[in-house]
């Protein structure tokens, strides 16, 4: 690992480097999905009983290639932000960051535990939103003593009581923002080493945006590296100090938010 660790892909130079941590290394990776069982027009249940019956295997699997050669290296202190148009490999890149896709080939390198605060983070529909806080903060290594003492800061964060007493109903009874809010609280609630988030910050309503985006610049200056996924680019803006953007897979950029975004938005025509 200590070839990546002087390697320069973000414009700064050796001296600086060293200096800093790297936190996240990605060499050359390639993730790709397969999709079994896409034969052409042969995806009834007809033609599924006909090969079983024939003892065929299933025709067609597809391959798709979602990312491509991606390298960079993160630091601890930064925020990255991943953009790039619909597909292009965004959130296939943090997951695979996040140890939960594996690498066709190439490397992710990571210094102590990513941890992926995501719409689909799992929490528990059926029970409480106050039981979900404990889970959670026990699922993500924290003592019960911890989940006690930051339980409180937890559910004010998250704003779910500002309409009545919903911490104490299931899950299932919240709106997808809501839900959305209180994964964010509890992930923020720990320092992480590497937090990823996945558009968490668009599914807020715009005062708890801005409550995240000041929560996510507290992170940072507790030395973890976050990365943010958003197709908002204010919020890109208002909380990552530099951006990787994808299109279709490949890396097509990578440098400070400033100047990304304008390649971007260039390239968006917005
Ligand atoms: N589970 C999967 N199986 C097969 N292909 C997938 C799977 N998940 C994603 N893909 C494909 O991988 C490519 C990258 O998808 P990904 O979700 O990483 O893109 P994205 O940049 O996050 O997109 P968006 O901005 O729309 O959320 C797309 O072509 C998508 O169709």
């Amino acid at each position: 690992m200590a070839e990546f660790m002087t390697e320069n892909r973000n414009g700064i130079g050796p001296a600086a480097d060293e200096a800093r941590v790297p936190t996240v290394i990605a060499d050359d990776l390639h993730i790709v999905y397969r999709v079994y069982g896409t034969g052409a027009g042969k995806g009834s249940a007809t033609a599924a009983l006909n090969r079983i019956v024939r003892r065929r295997p299933s025709t067609g699997v597809r391959e798709v290639h979602a990312v491509k050669g991606v390298s960079f290296t993160a630091h601890r202190g930064e925020s990255i932000g991943l953009i790039g148009s619909n597909g292009s490999g965004k959130s296939t890149l943090l997951q695979a960051v996040a140890g939960l896709l594996p690498a066709e080939s190439g490397k992710v390198y990571t210094h102590g535990q990513p941890s992926l605060l995501g719409v689909n983070a799992a929490l528990m529909n059926d029970l409480t939103g106050e039981k979900n806080v404990i889970l959670g903060g026990l699922a993500m290594g924290m003592s019960r003593e911890e989940v006690r003492e930051r339980y409180d800061g937890i559910v004010d964060f998250s704003g779910i009581n500002e309409k009545g007493d919903f911490i104490s109903l299931p899950m299932r009874t919240y709106s997808s923002g809501m839900a959305a809010r209180l994964r964010f609280s509890i992930a923020a609630a720990k320092d992480h080493d590497v937090l990823l988030i996945d558009e968490a910050l668009a599914t807020g309503d715009r005062s708890f945006q801005k409550r995240s985006e000041a929560r996510i610049r507290e992170l940072r200056k507790e030395a973890g590296t976050v990365f943010l996924v958003s197709h908002n680019n204010n919020s890109i803006r208002d909380t990552c100090d530099r951006v990787l953007w994808l299109e279709k897979g490949v890396l097509r950029m990578d440098g400070p938010t400033e100047e990304v975004l304008a390649a971007y938005e260039d390239f968006t025509g917005a």
